[in-house]
């Protein structure tokens, strides 16, 4: 699969493709033709953490980008804001790009607190040292990962909306241009509607990524979009 991914992104260069699988893969997916990251990075630059791997470990592996503070980690083992910020600056100080992912759950949007929580998020877990071209941003509705569902275009617009807005609020010059991923049931049909919204500049995809028959059209998808 990682091969016929590989060709889809040299066929689709304005689209910056990047698989980001478990840590004992990275190795072996890494310089096939489509940029590698992890799905998490120790906040230690080195010591002794049993278990943990570091940005200097994940780029000698073959890594460039890091996932942090994806909603299994912050639900499974109870990151904190304050953790995936540690988390996001190691990475970028390592010379990894950190994906610092976001997202309400279901009551949190049905009590009308979506845009709110995610401002906190993204408050207590950008770092203020992030740049267009060392931070990303991927909202992703927790009730959406997995599901089949996703939120209206009006409610990404919105959302994304506010993370720009929040983004420059916090960044400065950088924010307008740190790019702000939508993850949570994407797939080849609803690709390109979502990618069109304004401020959804890419995908964070999950189970449509498993497969090159799933994931290339949606790369296309964002290339047709230019
Ligand atoms: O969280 C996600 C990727 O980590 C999104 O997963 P799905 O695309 O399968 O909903």
């Amino acid at each position: 699969e990682i091969d016929a991914i590989g060709a889809a992104a040299a066929a689709n260069p304005a689209v910056d493709v990047a698989i980001c699988p478990p840590f004992t893969l990275i190795a072996p997916a890494a310089g096939r033709g489509v940029a590698i990251g992890s799905q998490d990075c120790h906040a230690a630059a080195k010591g002794a953490h049993t278990g943990c791997v570091s940005a200097t470990l994940l780029i000698e592996a073959g890594a460039t980008y890091a996932i942090v503070g994806h909603s299994e980690r912050r639900q499974d083992q109870h990151e904190t804001d304050a953790e995936v910020r540690a988390k996001a600056e190691a990475a970028i100080t390592g010379g990894l790009i950190a994906i610092v992912c976001v997202g309400e759950t279901e009551a949190e949007r049905d009590a009308g607190n979506a845009v709110s929580v995610v401002e906190g998020q993204l408050t207590g877990s950008v770092p203020p040292a992030g740049t267009a071209a060392t931070l990303v941003v991927a909202y992703e509705p927790v009730w959406a990962i997995g599901t089949g569902r996703t939120p209206s275009v009006a409610d990404v617009a919105d959302m994304h909306a506010a993370i720009r807005a929040k983004l420059v609020a916090l960044l400065g010059a950088e924010g307008p241009g740190v790019r702000i991923l939508y993850g949570g049931s994407m797939n080849p049909k609803n690709a390109a509607e979502l990618l069109a919204v304004p401020d959804v500049d890419g995908g964070l995809v999950g189970g449509a990524s498993l497969t090159a028959a799933q994931f290339v059209p949606i790369i296309e998808a964002g290339a047709a979009l230019g």
